[in-house]
């Protein structure tokens, strides 16, 4: 017992040390807004964070301010919402997490924020792509399976695209997952891990429940617990009743990634996440991007895994999400293609 804790702390020091002695600085875009603050608070905690760049179209100063009372050693620095703050809090960046852009109402689908967000996020991707082109590019605005082409395009556009450093976040889905089937059977969380895969949103959310703990889960419990995954985001719009989506849910999951991302950057090996990517999966269904379990490391994606086998009930699953999800993939190249 004494020895394991003492293991447990000496690899827990080689952590620390090892995230001291490298700089790393994380910028987030939209760092005002429902995610981006409780999202910027969790990422003044890591300890491998050397130095938080916050910017926003209104309010990046004042939070920075605030959050950078808080007694970590990393810098914190809000930028003034114009080129030059916006090219500042960029350059150096090894991680840009992008939570700008607007929040559903009930009612919508996350493709109706498309018209809103692809130009956000388009415009952000091009001054990521000008002033860190080789930093690990994290996107959350939705709807996530459109952005993510939106930015590639751009950074294809502009000679720099680095497959390997693009990613959507889709870790809410894994995180929902995880808590949903331990409500159900009376498990600890931790313990459950549920590979979630495709994209994210609705049908294009497919998780692989015949691979979890848990495969005997059938029937009408089963069709239910894949629907609370698939439109788990729709629970958190109704009950905010016009107030927006998940925010402190996907603050959590956003720094569970980006905390991947530093730990796999700082030699951790086998660090896997489920991520939305640019993928050879199904490519032959039109789906350039596709979520599935994806080891992480110094060069960002070190290697993206198969599906695995499925059963019957998934296959279906899977069909009906690649056929959404090259339509979506499809509607944010055409949007740069036509807005460039
Ligand atoms: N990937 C995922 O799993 C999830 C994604 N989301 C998405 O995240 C996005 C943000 O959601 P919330 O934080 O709740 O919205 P919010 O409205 O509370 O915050 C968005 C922030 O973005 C800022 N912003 C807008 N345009 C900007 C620009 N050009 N540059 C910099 N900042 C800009 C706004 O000023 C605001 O502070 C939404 O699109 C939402 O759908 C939300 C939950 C989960
Ligand atoms: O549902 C939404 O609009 C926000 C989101 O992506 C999620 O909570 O998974």
């Amino acid at each position: 017992m004494f020895a394991a804790r003492q293991a447990f702390n000496f690899s827990q020091r080689r952590a620390f040390s090892a995230s001291a002695r490298q700089a790393s600085k994380v910028t987030v875009l939209g760092a005002s807004g429902g995610i981006g603050q409780p999202l910027s608070l969790l990422m003044k905690l890591n300890p491998r964070v050397t130095e938080l760049a916050l910017y926003d179209i209104r309010g990046g100063p004042g939070v920075a301010a605030d959050i950078s009372h808080i007694n970590t050693k990393s810098k914190v620095k809000g930028y003034d919402p114009t080129p030059s703050g916006l090219r500042e809090a960029l350059t150096g960046a090894e991680i840009v997490l992008i939570p700008a852009g607007v929040p559903r109402k009930p009612g919508m689908t996350r493709d109706d924020l498309f018209n809103t967000n692809a130009s956000i996020v388009r415009d952000l991707a091009k001054a990521a792509a000008d002033a860190c082109p080789d930093a690990n590019l994290l996107v959350i605005s939705n709807p996530v399976n459109s952005t993510v082409p939106i930015c590639a395009e751009i950074y294809k556009s502009k000679g720099v695209y680095n497959p390997k450093r693009l990613f959507g976040v889709t870790t809410l889905d894994v995180v929902r997952a995880s808590r949903f089937v331990s409500e159900i059977k009376g498990t600890d969380p931790a313990d459950e891990q549920v590979t979630v895969v495709g994209g994210h949103s609705g049908v294009t959310i497919v998780p692989l429940l015949s691979q979890s703990n848990h495969p005997d889960i059938a029937g009408e419990q089963r069709d239910e617990l894949v629907n609370r995954i698939q439109f788990g985001g729709d629970e958190v719009v109704k009950a905010k009743d016009g107030a927006g989506s998940a925010t402190l849910s996907m603050a959590m999951a956003g720094a569970r990634f980006a905390e991947s991302l530093l730990k796999a950057a700082q030699g951790t090996k086998g660090v896997i996440e489920p991520t939305f990517v640019d993928s050879p999966l199904y490519k032959d269904k039109n789906c350039d991007f596709f979520a599935s379990r994806v080891e992480l490391g110094p060069n960002g994606v070190e290697k993206i895994h198969e599906i695995g086998k499925v059963n019957l009930y998934e296959e279906k699953l899977l069909d009906a999400c690649v056929t959404d999800l090259a339509k979506n993939i499809r509607k944010g190249v055409d949007f740069v293609q036509a807005n460039p």
